[in-house]
């Protein structure tokens, strides 16, 4: 039986493999970058605590995805280092979630700062 794992050693694993996603996976690098912008400028306008729990739980999800599609592509190339169908279909399933996420956070970026950009704007 697998000895089991301390506390800390399950969060230093979860740390390690969040790292190793912003590190080394581009894509990853550009949402997180997008999403303390989006943050900043959150906090810039004093967006209501609302707003602001809604762009959180928004960029968790993009974030989330990214890192799952990360894992997904990892156990594909072990599993099928060559070219598959099904290994095609999984990282392209994979790939279209991120899509789905970010799609869905430019909407609704747009819809949380909308207004307040046009009132700083004065229009
Ligand atoms: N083993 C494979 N068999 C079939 N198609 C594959 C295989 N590996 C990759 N592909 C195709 O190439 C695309 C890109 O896969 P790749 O592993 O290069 O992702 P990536 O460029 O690292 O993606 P990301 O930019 O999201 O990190 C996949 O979506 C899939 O269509």
């Amino acid at each position: 039986m697998k000895p089991r794992r301390s506390w800390s050693r399950v969060f230093r694993d979860a740390w390690s493999g969040i790292r190793e996603t912003v590190m080394h996976e581009r894509n990853m690098k550009i949402h997180a970058a997008a999403g303390i912008a989006v943050l900043i400028a959150a906090l810039l306008l004093r967006l209501p605590a609302r707003d602001m729990a809604l762009l959180l739980l928004t960029i968790a999800m993009v974030l989330t995805t990214e890192v799952i599609n990360t894992a997904i592509e990892a156990a594909v190339d072990l599993a099928a280092p060559e070219w598959h169908e099904l290994a095609k279909k999984a990282k392209d399933a994979s790939a279209g979630a991120v899509l789905i996420a970010a799609a869905f956070a430019v909407f609704i970026g747009l819809l949380v700062f909308w207004r307040p950009v046009m009132t700083l704007l004065g229009l």
